[in-house]
């Protein structure tokens, strides 16, 4: 149960916030006058960017604002959502209601926060997305557009991640490179690729400091993930201690790219730091590890020897994984901004059993 105190906490965070910092004083050659200087314009240089962050508290939000505030701050990263957050959440740092539906309402959070960044999370994944297509739609797609305009009207850098989803059947699956034939069949898919190409078009008509990575699956342990087709590998670990036993949703050698979440986050905080004139490109593909369901159970079993896997598939699912590449090409962001990952599949596996272990203390 939420307590009260805890729905009235946020507000009290955000009018803090609003009542922030003031503007710097300076003189004015012209007059020889104190006057304020108006000091909210995106620069590469890296100090105390003011950060909003949307749909924050699904599996990588609030992993991305931690990373964040420790470079930039406690309060310049303000995390929004339309869930109610965690106790812990709001003693992290500042939390707003933010909905993407509005406009109004998110362009009013980025003036009152005076962000620079926006770092556009919400989303309906690939999963979820299909069972409720004009849902996904209206935040992908509408959701989105109001994103793309307010970083656009407000002169922001703007992030919205894609991801291996946007690429279908008929895309090359081993590798992937940046640049192919897209043509997804999910709704998930195709609001992605609209957001890569929107995103692309206001930068190269407007301006716009637009930044996309597309992310593989992303492994984490202390976020669940919000359903998606990769969602089975992070599950896996969990059924693996809770019971030595898990039921796989897609078939055994339905092979896709994943990465742990610290490197898919570190990606991110690295990516929008980089140097706008590093960038050949708006959109890149990021790659760490590529598996099956049996592969990550055989690592799995290195550790839980009687650990065993079995299968019920969701022909849903399954069509949705095949038609996704197995290996993700990504040279381009190793060469230009200097991409690399940590974990491989042997180190994620260990990184997972122990993280969850530990919750469990
Ligand atoms: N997690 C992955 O494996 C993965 C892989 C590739 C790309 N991505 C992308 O990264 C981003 C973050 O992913 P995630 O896994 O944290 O997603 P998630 O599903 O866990 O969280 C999405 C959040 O969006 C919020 N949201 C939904 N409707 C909203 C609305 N109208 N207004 C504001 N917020 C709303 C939800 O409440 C939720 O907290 C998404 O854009 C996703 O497509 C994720
Ligand atoms: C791959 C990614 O976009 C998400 N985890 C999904 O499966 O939908």
């Amino acid at each position: 149960m939420k307590s009260l105190s805890n729905l009235f906490r946020p507000s009290i965070k955000i009018l803090a916030e609003t009542a922030g910092p003031k503007p710097r004083l300076s003189l004015c050659s012209s007059t020889s006058r104190l006057c304020a200087i108006p000091h909210r314009h995106v620069t590469d240089d890296n100090r105390d960017k003011r950060i909003v962050i949307t749909g924050g508290l699904g599996q990588l939000g609030q992993g991305l604002a931690k990373k964040l505030r420790r470079k930039y701050g406690k309060d310049n990263v303000l995390l929004t959502d339309i869930r109610i957050p965690e106790d812990q959440t709001v003693d992290d740092g500042p939390f707003a209601y933010a909905d993407i539906l509005s406009y109004d309402a998110i362009k009013e959070l980025v003036v009152n926060h005076r962000a620079e960044w926006l770092i556009h999370f919400s989303a309906l994944l690939s999963a979820v997305g299909e069972m409720n297509v004009p849902l996904a739609v209206k935040v992908n797609i509408n959701g989105m557009h109001n994103v793309l305009d307010v970083a656009n009207d407000l002169g922001l850098r703007l992030f919205i991640p894609s991801t291996i989803g946007a690429f279908g059947l008929d895309s090359p699956h081993d590798p992937t490179p940046d640049v192919c034939v897209q043509r997804p069949k999910t709704i998930y898919g195709v609001s992605k690729v609209h957001a890569e190409l929107m995103g692309e078009y206001y930068n190269h008509r407007f301006n716009l400091d637009f930044r996309c990575l597309r992310y593989p699956g992303v492994i984490s342990a202390d976020s669940k993930p919000g359903g998606g087709t990769t969602d089975y590998a992070v599950e896996i670990f969990h059924k693996a201690i809770a019971s030595g036993e898990f039921v796989c949703n897609v078939g055994p050698d339905t092979r896709m790219p994943m990465m742990q979440i610290d490197d898919c986050l570190n990606a991110t905080v690295k990516f929008m730091e980089t140097d706008s004139e590093k960038l050949s490109q708006r959109v890149y593909n990021i790659n760490a590890m590529s598996f099956t369901p049996e592969e990550v159970a055989r690592e799995i079993r290195k550790h839980i020897p009687q650990f065993k896997i079995t299968y019920n598939v969701d022909p849903m699912l399954q069509g949705i994984a095949d038609s996704w590449p197995d290996i993700f090409e990504d040279v381009n962001a190793r060469k230009e901004w200097g991409w690399s990952h940590e974990y491989n599949l042997e180190k994620m596996v260990v990184y997972m059993l122990e993280a969850i272990r530990k919750q469990m203390w």
